[in-house]
Order: structure tokens, then sequence, then C-alpha cells
């Protein structure tokens, strides 16, 4: 693959990038494409569980994305998430946990990292799970108001949450993931 060409499109919240390089196909033969790029960074995501209470900690927002494309009201139930920014993936995940959840998380398990949207999304997302009790929910949560979050904590069942996924209740792709690599890897004794 050599890059011949860099275009930046767009430099809004997102930077979309047009791309043009050469790139040797299986067969041999070099090609030239062109490939459009959406950059914001990486980000972190956190599944949150209490395994004694069987539940988990999740937060509720407006996704505006997702409202124009069909979902009834654009409010998406979501693990804890958010960019890097300028911190280590760790750093970040505390931050967020703590921004979103109000949750001051302790030790922290890395289970997968994961390319979200390949064909259009350069971000890699890092995703976490951390125990928690009532006790670790020190602050308000929320988000960061200044930034125009409005986020809900919603605390359920591990078993209700794998039942939202079946009835379309949770469809938000890292959520969906990390409730899943739960079940699998029995978090809670169920799946
Ligand atoms: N001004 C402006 N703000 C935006 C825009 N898009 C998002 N924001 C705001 O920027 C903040 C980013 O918050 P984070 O917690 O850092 O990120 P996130 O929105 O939770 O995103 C994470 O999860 C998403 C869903 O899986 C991912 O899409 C995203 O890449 C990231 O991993 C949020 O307040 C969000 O509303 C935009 O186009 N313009
Ligand atoms: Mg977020």
């Amino acid at each position: 693959m050599v890059v011949r060409d860099v275009e930046v499109t767009s430099d809004g919240w997102h930077v979309l990038r047009r791309t043009t390089f050469d790139y040797r196909r299986r067969d041999g033969r070099w090609v030239t494409e062109e490939r459009e790029t959406y950059d914001r960074g990486n980000g972190a995501t956190i599944l949150l569980y209490d395994a004694g209470r069987g539940t988990v900690l999740l937060t509720r927002q407006f996704r505006f994305p997702a409202y124009v494309n069909d979902h009834p009201d654009g409010m998406l139930i979501e693990t804890a998430a958010g960019l890097l920014d300028d911190d280590d993936p760790e750093t970040a995940i505390r931050r967020e946990a703590n921004e979103e959840l109000g949750v001051e998380v302790g030790a922290l398990r890395h289970v997968l990292d994961a390319y979200m949207s390949p064909g259009s999304v350069t971000e890699r997302l890092h995703f976490y799970v951390a125990p928690y009790t009532p006790a670790d929910q020190t602050g308000p949560g929320g988000g960061v108001a200044a930034e125009g979050e409005d986020i809900e904590t919603i605390e359920i069942a591990f078993a209700d949450a794998l039942a939202m996924i079946n009835d379309g209740r949770i469809v938000d792709g890292k959520s969906i993931m990390l409730l899943q690599w739960a079940a699998l890897n029995s978090l809670f004794h169920i799946r």
C-alpha cells in the first residue's frame, strides 16, 4: 500500500479525509483506490457489574445519529464510554466512568479492542469490565454539562440487560459486545 494523496474534505467534530492510495491486489496487480475516513481518535468503554446483586450500571442518553436513522426516540442505553482525548485508554475509561456514572473504578480488566466500523471510521475502541458496589458510586454522574452531556445512570439486572438485546431495547454495538462477553465469560454465572 502506498499513499498518493490525502485531502482533508471536512475539518469539524470529525476530520474527514479522502485518501488516494495504490494497493496491491491478491492477484498481484497494483490498482489506485480512493477511500474516505472519519477520524475522531480512539475510545474506551466499560461494563460495570455487581456480581453479588446481579446488576450492571449503564447510561442512557440522546444519540442524534441514531435518532435520524430510525431509532424511535434516540435515547440509547449504553455502557459508559468516551473518547480518549490525550489520555491512555485506562485513564480515559476511569475518567468517563466517573463523569458519566459517578463511579470511582477500582481494579479493571481489559477484555478486547475492536474497530467498530472499519470501512469508514478510524476509531479503535478499548473494552473493559470492572466490578462495582453501590458504595463506589460516590459522584453525581450525568456527564459534563459544559459539554452538553445529559446522561442518566441506570442500574438493571444482568438477565434483563441480556433480554433487552434480544427485544431491541439495547441496540448499541459496544454495549451488546460487553454484555455478551460477560455472558460468555460467566461474569454472573448465567448464560
Ligand atoms: N459539538 C459537538 N459535540 C459532539 C459531536 N458529537 C458528539 N459530541 C459530544 O461530544 C461528547 C463526547 O463525549 P464522550 O463521552 O467522550 O464520547 P461519546 O459520545 O460517549 O462517544 C463514544 O461512544 C460512542 C458510541 O459508541 C462512539 O461513537 C464514540 O466514538 C465514542 O466511543 C459528547 O458530549 C457528545 O454529545 C458533534 O458533532 N459536535
Ligand atoms: Mg460518553
